[in-house]
């Protein structure tokens, strides 16, 4: 698996840290609000689980689960709902939480959806940004990194559902994927 990474983008350590701040700066823009975090599976389920520890408000979780890139490194354009989440939304404060903003067009879907479910709010929280392939028009609320135009992995991130595992975000050797 480690062979198959062309170089480390960000360790642990610098995940960690960032995480941590990140949660800090959510839980006191949150207070006294009625916050639900909902995660963008797959990708998003160990920056969900390290955030919300982070978190100190009260808040709520649900999951849904979402694919466009199947076995490739390019959206395709069209996002599946695999599983919709379970409770009503009706005055909840969302914080969407994904693990990486690209094309931007899982996230316009989404949130367009969701918009019609009598939210109070929706925000989005990115672990990773790459504005440079953005397709449809959207900025994150909370960002931790911006990170370079390449395909990465770990922390969640998938190339072909591999490598999601890996506890840090490496950027992945073309030759995995040009083959
Ligand atoms: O901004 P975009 O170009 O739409 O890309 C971002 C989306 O792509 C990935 O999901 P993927 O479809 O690979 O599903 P996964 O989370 O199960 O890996 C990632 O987890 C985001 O949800
Ligand atoms: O760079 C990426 N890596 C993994 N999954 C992704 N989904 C969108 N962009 C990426
Ligand atoms: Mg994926």
């Amino acid at each position: 698996m480690e062979n198959a990474i062309q170089q480390v983008l960000l360790t642990e350590e610098q995940i960690a840290d960032k995480v941590k701040e990140l949660g800090s700066q959510i839980s006191r823009d949150y207070a006294g609000k009625n916050l639900m975090m909902v995660s963008v599976l797959k990708g998003s389920v160990v920056f969900m689980a390290d955030l919300m520890r982070a978190i100190t408000v009260p808040c709520q979780i649900d999951f849904m689960c979402v694919s466009s890139y199947g076995s490739g490194t390019e959206s395709s354009g069209v996002v599946k709902i695999i599983k919709d989440l379970d409770i009503n939304l009706h005055g909840l404060d969302l914080l969407i939480v994904e693990d990486i903003l690209d094309s931007g067009k899982t996230l316009h879907y989404i949130t367009k959806m969701l918009s019609d479910r009598g939210t109070a709010s929706i925000r989005i929280a990115t672990l990773l940004d790459k504005p440079e392939r953005r397709a449809a028009p959207l900025t994150p609320d909370y960002c931790c990194f911006t990170v370079p135009d390449e395909f990465v992995v770990g922390y969640g991130l998938d190339y072909d559902e591999k490598f999601r595992n890996l506890p840090y975000i490496g950027v992945l050797k073309p030759e995995v994927y040009t083959k």
